[in-house]
């Protein structure tokens, strides 16, 4: 299917971040840049702060000392232009349960207001063609992940941020969202994403090492 447009310039820049939790330091004087064409992949021990940092950079924790600017502007004071750029997958993929893919899509891609029949489309995309319309209760755990993933193929956010994608994915869905990654910044997009998945043959790929973690 026809990639959206994803041309817009994307700079985001966090410097000075330091954030504590129960009395432990994650990080401290952190400074990220994301810019287009960007590949960012976080990485670190379970529990060293990678999806808090995430979080952070996706506007959607504000418990921490430092800054973060998109396009030179504090990042709350222009979150409602911020949250249509960057697209934010937490680990859990928000997919409901009780809903079937296709009314799943159009809740996480409501609002970009991407018309329906991209959103068949992209279900196709992800190997659910035949499931539009099951509950995803009745969907497998991989298959869940690919109703999540479907919003890659769809939105216009030049920014993707993203929390443990590979989770629960077979083998032809790992390869499939390293062309997505990899097709994204390659097109001008930029990626943050967490992951204890190697990838590899991405040459903007850089990575944040977390862990060093004080008491
Ligand atoms: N809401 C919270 N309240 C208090 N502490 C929290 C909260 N969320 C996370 N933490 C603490 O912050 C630490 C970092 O959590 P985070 O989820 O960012 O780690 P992570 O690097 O993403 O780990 P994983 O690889 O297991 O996903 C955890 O050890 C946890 O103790």
């Amino acid at each position: 299917m026809t990639a959206p447009k994803r041309a817009s310039q994307i700079e985001l820049t966090a410097t000075s971040l330091t954030c504590e939790r129960d009395d432990r330091v994650l990080f401290e004087q952190l400074s990220v840049h994301v810019a287009n064409g960007d590949l960012l992949q976080l990485v670190g021990p379970n529990g060293a702060g990678k999806t808090t940092l995430l979080r952070l950079l996706a506007g959607l924790n504000q418990d921490f000392d430092g800054e973060v600017l998109w396009a030179g502007e504090p990042l709350q004071q222009v979150y409602a232009h911020y949250a249509h750029q960057r697209l934010y997958m937490g680990h859990l993929s928000a997919v409901k349960r009780a809903l079937t893919p296709i009314e799943n899509l159009r809740w996480l891609t409501s609002q970009w207001n991407v018309a329906d029949d991209l959103l068949w489309q992209a279900l196709e995309e992800v190997s659910l063609a035949g499931y539009e319309e099951t509950a995803c209760q009745q969907l497998s755990a991989g298959q869940q992940r690919r109703v999540a993933l479907a919003r890659l193929c769809v939105c216009p956010a030049p920014l993707w941020i993203l929390d443990e994608p590979f989770t629960a994915l077979d083998h032809y869905g790992v390869t499939w969202l390293e062309q997505q990654l990899e097709r994204h910044v390659t097109g001008g997009g930029a990626v943050i994403i967490t992951s204890h998945h190697a990838l590899q043959g991405i040459p903007s790929l850089r990575q944040l090492e977390l862990g060093s973690v004080h008491s």
